[in-house]
């Protein structure tokens, strides 16, 4: 008989799937579709371009094959400018990594490693510099660790009057705040030695060190906003999936934990969900948001506020069967301790929840992750798109909210389309997120995606809290999947939440 029963629930799951494969085909062609609407982003961020090396390889792409090609283009752009010396300063990030290569193809000059072996920070660059010391031995390529800028006084003293090549691999998109010693000395020092000697040609790894006045930057994939306007752009083998695919380069771009912070500051969300009719679903979102968020708050009616017994929420009471008009004050007022509001989680479809949210939104003027219900009851002809929002539909839902693709720029706040892949948009960009998998399809898995999305939301932004959290709770389900095949609940899921976080962090 259980031989059956399981082998029913095979031919069930496979049916599901066979139908999630068709709609994936549609899924395919939205996507498809909102690529050509959004315009492509010409220049990147530097933030923005460290995700897409991430999911460059995310996808397979390992990043030494990247830094070779790197590496190489720049050679390419120098080698044949006649010069006496050759110079490479080198920082100990993935930059300086290129600075290494540079100097192999070019076969000679002077590696000048600002910091030490021990301090190179990634496996590639290590690996390069490792190459360039085995060269160093017998061929015409010098190496020279330095702290401060005063060791470098000889080489400045030569650069005085020959004809040569600086390469500035010292820091690129990895740059963050002021220029510290010895880099800012060492950029000045640069820059005045190019007023005193027209024979000195300095080119910029992939982004200007600082204030550096390179007379050529070569940059890879895209140009950065922080590129001078004489950079040029070099393919290095990064595909345009890199940019559209969500990956761990968006998690990795999530705001780190502060070891000196205090409750609260990282992130506090309340819940507003929950009916006589279901009492499980804030329950769900809440319990996902407090593995991230320092507070949780649930705002709901009594049936729920009864039943749940959980010491880990503070909870909000309204009397009645349904949020309605008659609440819409007092969650504002309650909403103000919170970052962010998670909206909708078994709130019910009538003309009460119907009230209650559009009234509420009118009002509201925080963030707030919209999901479930509360997306069935807005009135879209006369509502605003705020980039403070984050839709969470899954396809019906969707429907609801008669999105408009030739007006995609009104679209400010974030959409995550849920599905077998997830597309996450808004007005300027589009993302489609392919962890997760059918045993995700019991109910429950929205809300806790929700609340999950809401802790994030609380303290970074909408388009990549909504992308790492379709990311995280596919992630998570495919954890599970390992593990116990597709019999997995909404619980389990919360539950390995953490795992995702702690492989990725
Ligand atoms: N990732 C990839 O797939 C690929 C990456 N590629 C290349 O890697 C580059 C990104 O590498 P990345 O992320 O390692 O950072 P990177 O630009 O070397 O700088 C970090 C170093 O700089 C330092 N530093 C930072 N700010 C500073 C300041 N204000 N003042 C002083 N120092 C400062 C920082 O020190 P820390 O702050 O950590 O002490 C750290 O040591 C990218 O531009 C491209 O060239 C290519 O190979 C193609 C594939
Ligand atoms: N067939 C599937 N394959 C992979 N992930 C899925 C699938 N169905 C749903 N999911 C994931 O489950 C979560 C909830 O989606 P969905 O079930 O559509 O929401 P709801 O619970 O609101 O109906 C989302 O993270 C979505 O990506
Ligand atoms: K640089």
């Amino acid at each position: 008989m259980l031989k059956h029963y399981i082998c029913l629930i095979y031919i069930i799951i496979n049916i599901v799937e066979e139908f999630s494969i068709k709609f994936c085909g549609e899924i395919m062609e939205l996507f498809n579709i909102l690529k050509e609407k959004i315009k492509e982003k010409e220049v990147v961020t530097p933030k923005e371009m460290a995700i897409i090396d991430d999911n460059a390889e995310f996808l397979g792409i390992p990043k030494i094959l990247l830094m070779e090609n790197a590496g190489k283009v720049v050679y390419e752009e120098i080698k044949d400018i006649e010069a006496e010396e050759y110079v490479i300063f080198c920082g100990t990030g993935n930059n300086g990594g290129d600075g290494f290569v540079v100097a192999r193809h070019l076969g000679k000059g002077e590696v000048v490693l600002i910091g030490k072996e021990g301090e190179i920070k990634t496996y590639e660059a290590r690996e390069n510099f490792k190459i360039l010391k085995n060269l160093a031995e017998f061929g015409n390529i010098k190496i020279r660790e330095i702290r401060i800028a005063e060791e470098v006084e000889d080489i400045f003293e030569r650069l005085k009057d020959k004809k040569a090549v600086v390469v500035d691999a010292m820091i690129g998109t990895g740059v963050k705040g002021e220029l510290r010693e010895p880099f800012k000395t060492i950029v000045n020092k640069i820059n005045e030695l190019k007023k005193i000697n027209k024979d000195l040609f300095v080119v910029s790894v992939d982004v200007e060190t600082g204030n550096l006045e390179s007379d050529l930057t070569i940059t890879f994939y895209k140009r950065k906003t922080i590129n001078k306007e004489n950079a040029i752009v070099k393919e290095i083998g990064i595909p345009k999936e890199a940019e559209y695919v969500v990956g761990w380069g968006d998690l990795k771009a999530l705001r780190k934990r502060d070891s000196r912070s205090h409750k609260g500051q990282n992130g506090k969300v309340l819940i507003i969900g929950g009916s006589r009719d279901f009492f499980g679903a804030p329950i769900l979102a809440g319990l996902a948001a407090s593995k991230i968020a320092d507070l949780v708050g649930i705002l709901s009616v009594d049936d729920v506020v009864d039943k749940l017994n959980n010491p880990e929420f503070i909870m909000y009471r309204v009397e009645g069967d349904y949020l309605s008009s008659k609440h819409v004050d007092y969650a504002l007022d309650v909403a103000k301790k919170y970052d962010v509001v998670v909206l909708g989680n078994g709130f019910g479809v009538n003309d009460e929840t119907k009230a209650f949210v559009n009234e509420f939104l009118l009002k509201y003027d925080k963030k707030a992750v919209i999901d479930a219900d509360a997306i069935k009851v807005i009135d879209y002809n006369n509502f605003k798109f705020s980039e403070n929002y984050v839709f969470t539909p899954h396809r019906k839902e969707f429907e609801y909210m008669n999105i408009d693709l030739n007006n995609i720029e009104e679209i400010k706040s974030t959409i995550v389309l849920k599905g077998k892949y997830d597309i996450i948009f808004n007005a300027n960009n589009v993302k489609i997120n392919k962890t997760g998998n059918a045993g995700l399809t019991k109910g429950g898995t929205g809300d806790v995606l929700a609340g999950l999305i809401g802790a994030l939301f609380a303290v970074n932004d909408a388009f990549i809290s909504a992308c790492c959290g379709a990311f995280i709770n596919g992630y998570a389900g495919d954890l599970l999947l390992k593990e116990k095949g597709y019999c997995f609940t909404p619980l389990d899921l919360i539950e390995k939440i953490p795992n995702v976080l702690k492989i990725f962090e």
